[in-house]
């Protein structure tokens, strides 16, 4: 069986060479008309409409796009859709539509190990990563079954990208071959919550224009080991450490996420801790309020107190943007995905 949503051009060369004796130029062909033109007419395109015995047999092998887009909930313009998995699980992706065009906001698991203390995904514990196909499959289900214009991908749904690299790295390879999907690695953004393995691993990769956000929400140990467990492991210094040795292109930042909550981490002196630790990286920060989940005790910060931490950055010359959630009456806010 050939899942071409899972297979990298190279790959499925390879495959098509060793199973059938073609090669690239049925490759491209057929990453064409599935990524660009949504795969109803494969067998039309010229390149498998002069080969029928070929197209034959292909066809049977194909393996359709994995899981079934079961529900939508829109909040104006903005749209989350719930795919079930072949093995019966859900998962959770946001259309967001921007000035320009759509972000898709994907899920790399179902669940996460992580145990952040604010966020639903936690909440419903770690069930399994999601396949490369799983994941290039959401993208192909917003663009071509719901018919959605999507230009930019963030890894900001369900699961921690960096628990799941090799089926994340490979979806991103897959969705950016201009052949295919072709969505450029400056508009596709990984966020971790700080696994430095993984952000150690992807310096190696030499992908300077794929972007990198980190979840810091709390600028200090005490404070962030409270909020997530995962900085017990690995603390902020090592964190900045391995942030320092990453090789960002020459204009390039890296995409720090703080989400305020109040009374935990929105004073005046966590945003100049925050400030101190952000020195001398190259940042732009994204403030969150945070957005509600049943099960913590936690609140949002008033306008006024999420302005104030925002001009105390601002003032330590931090490039500063607040981002207020959009699809909160649908769950669909950061932090709300997989309440199914
Ligand atoms: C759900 S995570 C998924 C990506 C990755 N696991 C991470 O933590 O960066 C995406 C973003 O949602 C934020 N988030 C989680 N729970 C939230 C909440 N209740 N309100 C606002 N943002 C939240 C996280 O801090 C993170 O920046
Ligand atoms: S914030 Fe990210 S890492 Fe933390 S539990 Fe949620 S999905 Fe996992």
């Amino acid at each position: 069986m050939i899942d071409i949503f899972g297979l990298p051009l190279d790959q499925l060369t390879r495959t098509l060479r060793n199973d059938y004796g073609k090669g690239l130029f049925h490759a491209e062909a057929l990453y064409r008309e599935v990524f660009k033109n949504g795969g109803k007419n494969i067998g039309n395109a010229p390149e498998f409409k002069n080969s029928l015995k070929f197209w034959t047999e292909l066809e049977k092998a194909l393996v359709p796009v994995s899981g079934k887009v079961e529900e939508t909930f829109k909040e104006d313009e903005l749209v989350k859709f719930i795919t079930r998995l072949t093995d019966g699980l859900k998962i959770e992706s946001v259309v967001i539509p921007m000035t320009r065009h759509n972000t898709l906001c994907v899920s790399s698991q179902v669940g996460c190990k992580m145990g952040c203390k604010f966020c639903q995904t936690a909440r419903m514990g770690f069930k399994r990563s999601l396949s490369t196909s799983e994941i290039v499959g959401q993208v192909f289900n917003a663009r071509h079954l719901l018919g959605y214009d999507i230009k930019n991908i963030v890894f900001m749904g369900m699961g921690e990208p960096f628990d799941n690299f090799d089926a994340v790295m490979t979806a991103v390879e897959v969705l950016n071959s201009q052949k295919g999907c072709d969505i450029a690695l400056r508009h596709m953004t990984i966020s971790t919550c700080g696994v430095v393995p993984g952000i150690e691993r992807l310096s190696q990769m030499n992908l300077p224009n794929l972007r990198l956000a980190v979840s810091i929400n709390g600028p200090d140990d005490a404070t962030r080991s409270a909020l997530m467990p995962v900085n017990r492991r690995w603390p902020l210094a090592a964190l900045k450490k391995s942030l320092e040795a990453y090789p960002l292109s020459s204009r390039g930042v890296f995409l720090f996420e703080y989400i305020l909550i109040k009374g935990v981490n929105d004073s005046m002196d966590h945003a100049q801790a925050l400030a101190r630790f952000i020195h001398p990286l190259s940042v732009r920060l994204n403030l969150i309020p945070y957005n509600p989940v049943t099960g913590f005790d936690h609140q949002s910060p008033s306008d006024e107190q999420m302005h104030d931490f925002a001009q105390t950055l601002t003032d330590k010359g931090v490039f500063v943007i607040k981002r207020w959630s959009r699809g909160r009456s649908v769950s669909a806010g950061c932090g709300q995905l997989g309440k199914i």
